[in-house]
């Protein structure tokens, strides 16, 4: 698909936020592991997460869903004997999955994206799931994996946190369900620390103990625990409705998005704070946030790995701004669905945005009067560039055409409907996939 943006003076109505991706990958996941029938209400719709429910019912774990609600009934630490798991493009499937995997006898991870999730490195994974006794056949710590487990080995376990935060994650959920305690340290630096929150309060919700240090550096895991079926209800996204908040933030706009909790544990949740100090007239009540747009953003200084997933968007807000804007501690933006420093700023300079990048640095040097636009971008495959280019065509002078738009149903695929609802000038043209 296709999306032609064009210039688009204001946005102005109401939405209903997407259901959290990173919830809903983390509810089924502990569902699959307990013993008995779990409820999952407003579980989010996208690749992402249809690629996790694939993955947990080929696992052995029965889905059943209607409009509002799933139910699970899961496998414990029983997992059926599968020989093949497809993700899809969903890096925080594949690694939560990697350390399941380790029940079975033998799964290959298939790469069917070879040019996005087959380019990103796994290799702190696998070094701990063979501390745990798993064998691990992969090319260069990336796909296809193949796992050989059986009976993993809990214990000491270490684990690197410099390039993803997934891989802790992924020992977190199975740790508890392994025959001896663990203990597990986090060597280097931990990125996108904030989202490990979510994992440990998902895990709690289920009835598992773990013990975990203030820094989140290190865990005391007892063994044989079980997850407790349990009723749990998906948030709205932030990550998702950062997009939408930039969209309107750089639009003369009156725009509301509902079911935003104040109280969440998303990092993402930052990006109100990011939208305000940039000078968006921005209020957060009763878990809806209101905007209204301004043409005249200011630049600032913000540490991007608080918000990891609203980065690209806040860019491309910035963009606009007065001044430079310095987006830092964001290196890790380069192992996602595609390079999101170099892949991206290649991008914004293409629409005409002033940018430079350092190994862990995104610099953006405003142009408040916009970007010209008129320009053909690639979406590298990645959400988040697409979702991100979009807001910075609606305020270029000639629109951008977002090649491969489709991607977007990664993690979002009522963007495009969400923003034509608003008001947006976008066009979207069907073609055949590729
Ligand atoms: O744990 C998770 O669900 C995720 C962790 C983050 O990845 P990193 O830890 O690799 O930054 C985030 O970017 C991703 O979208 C989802
Ligand atoms: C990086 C992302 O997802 P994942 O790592 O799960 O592929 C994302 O949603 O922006």
């Amino acid at each position: 698909m296709k999306a032609i943006v064009k210039p688009t003076q204001r946005l102005e109505g109401t939405i209903n936020a997407l259901s959290s991706k990173n919830y809903t990958t983390r509810y089924l996941l502990i569902g699959a592991l307990a013993d008995g029938t779990s409820t999952v209400r407003y579980p989010a719709h996208s690749e992402d997460s249809d690629a996790m429910r694939r993955c947990i019912r080929d696992l052995g774990a029965v889905l059943e869903e209607d409009e509002e609600q799933m139910t699970i009934r899961g496998f414990g630490r029983h997992p059926r004997d599968v020989k093949e798991l497809d993700v899809g493009n969903a890096g925080a499937v594949l690694r939560f999955l990697m350390s399941v995997a380790s029940f079975c006898p033998e799964v290959t991870f298939i790469n069917r994206y070879p040019d996005s999730l087959g380019k990103r490195p796994h290799d702190d994974l696998i070094d701990s799931l063979r501390q745990m006794g798993v064998e691990v056949e992969h090319r260069d710590g990336k796909l296809p994996i193949t796992i050989r487990g059986g009976k993993p080995r809990g214990g000491k376990i270490t684990v690197s946190g410099n390039v993803s935060s997934q891989f802790l994650s992924s020992l977190l959920f199975v740790a508890p369900l392994l025959e001896e305690d663990s203990e597990i340290t986090v060597l280097h630096d931990l990125k996108s620390k904030v989202i490990v929150g979510q994992t440990l309060e998902v895990i709690a919700q289920a009835g598992i103990t773990i013990e975990a240090s203030e820094d989140l550096m290190h865990y005391r895991i007892p063994g044989r625990q079980q997850y407790k079926p349990q009723n749990y209800v998906v948030q709205g996204d932030y990550p998702g409705s950062a997009a939408i908040l930039a969209a309107a933030g750089v639009t003369n706009s009156d725009v509301r998005v509902l079911r935003l909790a104040e109280q969440s544990r998303q990092g993402e949740r930052a990006v109100v704070d990011v939208l305000r100090a940039m000078g968006v007239d921005l209020t957060h009540d009763n878990d809806v946030v209101h905007v209204k747009g301004t043409q005249s953003l200011k630049a600032g200084e913000f540490d991007g790995d608080h918000f990891t997933d609203g980065v690209l968007a806040m860019v491309a807000a910035a963009v606009f701004a007065e001044g430079t804007s310095r987006f830092y501690n964001v290196e890790n933006l380069r192992y996602k669905e595609c390079d999101r420093i170099t892949d991206f700023l290649a991008e914004l300079r293409k629409a005409g945005a002033e940018v430079e990048e350092r190994q862990s640095e995104i610099i953006v040097h405003g142009r408040p009067q916009g970007v010209p636009g008129g320009v053909e971008i690639n979406a590298h495959y990645d959400h988040r560039v697409i979702m991100a280019l979009t807001i910075v065509g609606l305020r270029s002078d000639k629109g951008l055409i977002i090649n491969d738009a489709h991607h977007v149903a990664k993690s979002y695929p009522q963007y495009f409907d969400h923003l034509l609802s608003l008001g947006a000038q976008i066009e979207l043209l069907q073609e055949e996939e590729h």
